[in-house]
């Protein structure tokens, strides 16, 4: 009878996790500041990212400083304003192209008007991008659209991104996308097997990077989606997160060099 090799070990992939914060770390709300984050989410990213060696970032549309606010005192890997802002894994932030600077402030004071004529709306100005909310104000939608369209017309180096009851103006060529591909080719990411979870539109070029890279893309909730799994909801995410960092865990325990 012929023998199994016993010798040749093979071990789970390692993994890096990448995930989207506002609808897949925390639930949605009415307005940007009023997310309720709970507590314990920072520590249980802390856990997980520990599993992962680090090789945990976030890709959000948010600023990085808002999120080190709501994640206090965990300083993570993040890619900010739809990857216009990204702070390494060795905690150097890259320096923004003054165009994208200047450009999103001159948006910013094009919009202005409109929101002083509709109190209703709300326009977050982040570095090097502006996002203009109407979920208070869902008819104003077609407004919205509108004044963002003009504002940007004049400036090529600027394009109009839909979200979640949002218009946002970046800068061409930067996304959550090029963002993890950047993470990738820098430790503690590099030679790991990417993930990467979110649930909206401007996660598709996020999911389409990590396949690329012999990832996985994870589409919370319903519509079109390049990704190739899916999964449920923010309470589902968590205990995703929670159930890689226990595997990771249990994986270096068993590994026959631990
Ligand atoms: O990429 P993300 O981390 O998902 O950030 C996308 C945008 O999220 C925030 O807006 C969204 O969440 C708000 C709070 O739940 C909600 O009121 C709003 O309607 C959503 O669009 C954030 O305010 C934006 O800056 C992000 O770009």
């Amino acid at each position: 009878m012929p023998q199994t090799d016993t010798t040749d070990v093979t071990t789970a992939p390692q993994l890096a996790i990448f995930t989207d914060f506002d609808g897949t770390l925390v639930e949605l709300a009415e307005t940007p500041d009023g997310i309720d984050v709970p507590e314990s989410l920072a520590h249980q990213i802390e856990q997980t990212a520990r599993e992962m060696n680090s090789a945990f970032a976030v890709l959000t549309g948010r600023e990085i400083a808002d999120i080190d606010k709501f994640l206090s005192p965990l300083i993570l890997p993040i890619a900010g304003a739809h990857g216009t802002q990204r702070r390494r894994a060795d905690g150097v932030v890259e320096e923004i192209d003054p165009a994208s600077l200047s450009g999103a402030e001159a948006i910013a004071r094009a919009i202005e008007p409109l929101i002083q004529a509709h109190p209703d709306l709300i326009m977050e100005t982040k570095e090097g991008a502006v996002a203009l909310h109407f979920r208070q104000a869902p008819e104003l939608e077609d407004v919205v659209r509108h004044a963002m369209q003009d504002a940007v017309a004049d400036n090529e180096h600027f394009t109009l991104v839909p979200g979640k009851m949002v218009l946002e103006a970046r800068p061409r060529g930067v996304s959550k996308g090029e963002a993890l591909r950047a993470f990738m080719r820098e430790e503690p990411f590099i030679g790991r097997t990417p993930i990467f979870i979110g649930d909206d539109v401007t996660d598709e070029d996020g999911f389409i990077a990590a396949q690329d890279l012999g990832g996985v893309g994870i589409k919370l909730g319903d519509g079109d989606t390049a990704a190739r799994m899916r999964i449920a909801d923010v309470v589902s995410v968590r205990a995703l997160l929670q159930g890689l960092g226990d595997i990771a865990a249990r994986d270096r325990e068993f590994s026959p060099k631990h």
